[in-house]
Parts: structure tokens; C-alpha cells; sequence
């Protein structure tokens, strides 16, 4: 936990609340939190169900690992205390952007379970929606696509600490959303995040 550092500082409420604007766009903001292995599919389902949800009108914005850690985060590597600090600031912003009306499609691969629930706490203790999407996929299946060769980088000793070889990853154990992205279609998997959003109350029925 990060403890404040600032002193003196107050918290100032303006007169346009979560609720106005969600009225404006006409739907809710929310945080959906994908986690899983590098190439479990995260990034694919994330931009698949941008463009679905870009059709029918509701506005979704992606937050993505590779490039947050280009931008915000680039002073980040990959160390437990620089992935928790990733996730932490990552978390704040997608915050932002749920409480903007927006839903935030955040894909990164959070292998501690601490990290996500103190985001899925931020988001509680302000009344707003997050939902975890566990992109489970054998480690297998993610190192037979290594879509960036980051696995064969992995294997050959090239990269130190890469999830899944030689750093952990803990799997979520209650997700609102569990996908099998090794055994379910891309169409498949984008419905059942539909589902759970309409369920939710987050986009229309
Ligand atoms: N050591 C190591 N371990 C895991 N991943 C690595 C590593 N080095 C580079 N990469 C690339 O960085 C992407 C993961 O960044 P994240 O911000 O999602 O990681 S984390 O949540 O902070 O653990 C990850 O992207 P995805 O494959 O999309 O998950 C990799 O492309
Ligand atoms: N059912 C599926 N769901 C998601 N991705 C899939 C699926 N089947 C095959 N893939 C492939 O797996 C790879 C996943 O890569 P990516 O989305 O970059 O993963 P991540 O963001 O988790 O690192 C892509 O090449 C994608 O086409």
C-alpha cells in the first residue's frame, strides 16, 4: 500500500456527478480488468470487444501493458515491486476513465492477486463497477502462439523474470468473468462479457 505523502490536501467536489454523465452518454462507466498469461489473449479480446461495443454506440477506451509501459508507466520494469506499482498506477487510471462514463478495457497481466483486489477496493469504495476477466489459457497454449517470441526469449534465458517461467502468477480465484481463451472462439468469449455488462445494467439490455 502506497501511503500519502502529500499533507494538506482535500478532496474537492464539483457539481457533475457519475450519474450525469453516464445520463449524457446514455450507458455507465465501469472497469473491466483482464489478467492472464502473456499471450492467454487478453489484448485480442480487449480490442474484439472495443470494436462491438464502438457499434452499438457505447464509448470504451483500452488501457494495454505493452502501451502504458511505453507512455505513463515507462519508467516501470518488471521487478514485484515495479509490476505492483504498474498495476496500482494503471488502476487509478482506469478509475478515471469508469468514473468518466467510459468503459475501461484494461488488459495487463496483474500476477498477484493483492494488486488486483486493492484496485477492485478503489473502484468498491467509490460505488463503481470492476470486473475481473480471468483470460485463462494453459501455459502451453500461450508459449505454442508466443505471438511476440517472448517465450523462446524466455526459454533461452534471454528474459529474466518473465511470467510463467520464472516469476508466478496467481490466478484469480472468484473472477466475474472466466474465459478459456484455449478452448472457447473469440465470438464465444466476447458474448459472455456482453452478457455479464447487460446482466449489470452497464449497457443496455
Ligand atoms: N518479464 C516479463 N514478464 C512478463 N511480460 C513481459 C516481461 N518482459 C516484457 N514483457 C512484456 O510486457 C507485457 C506485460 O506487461 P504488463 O504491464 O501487463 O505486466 S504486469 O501486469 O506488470 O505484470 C507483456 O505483454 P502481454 O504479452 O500482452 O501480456 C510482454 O509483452
Ligand atoms: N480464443 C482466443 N481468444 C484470444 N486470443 C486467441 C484465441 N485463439 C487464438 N488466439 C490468439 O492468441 C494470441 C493472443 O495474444 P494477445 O492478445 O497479444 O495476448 P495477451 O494480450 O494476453 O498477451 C493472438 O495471436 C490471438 O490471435
Amino acid at each position: 500500500m502506497v501511503k500519502q505523502k502529500a499533507t494538506n490536501v482535500t478532496w474537492h467536489e464539483g457539481d457533475i456527478t457519475a450519474e450525469h454523465r453516464a445520463k449524457l452518454l446514455g450507458h455507465k462507466g465501469a472497469t473491466l480488468w483482464f489478467t492472464g498469461l502473456s499471450g492467454s489473449g487478453k489484448s485480442t479480446v480487449a480490442v474484439e470487444l472495443e470494436g462491438r461495443l464502438h457499434e452499438m454506440g457505447i464509448l470504451s477506451y483500452r488501457l494495454d501493458g505493452d502501451n502504458v509501459r511505453l507512455g505513463i508507466n515507462k519508467n516501470l520494469g518488471f521487478s514485484a515491486e515495479d509490476r505492483t506499482e504498474n498495476i496500482r498506477r494503471v488502476g487509478e487510471v482506469a478509475k478515471l476513465f469508469a468514473d468518466t462514463g467510459v468503459i475501461a478495457l484494461s488488459s495487463f497481466i496483474s500476477p498477484y492477486t493483492a494488486d488486483r483486489d486493492q484496485v477492485r477496493a478503489l473502484h468498491d469504495a467509490a460505488g463503481m463497477d470492476f470486473i475481473e476477466v480471468f483470460v485463462d489459457c494453459s501455459l502451453a497454449a500461450a508459449e505454442e502462439r508466443d505471438p511476440k517470441g517472448l517465450y523462446k526469449k524466455a526459454r533461452a534465458g534471454e528474459i529474466k523474470n518473465f511470467t510463467g517461467i520464472d516469476d508466478p502468477y496467481e490466478a484469480p480465484s472468484n473472477p466475474e468473468v472466466h474465459l478459456h481463451s484455449d478452448r472457447q472462439t473469440l465470438d464465444e468469449e466476447v458474448e459472455e462479457i456482453l452478457t455479464v455488462l447487460r446482466k449489470r445494467g452497464i449497457i443496455p439490455a
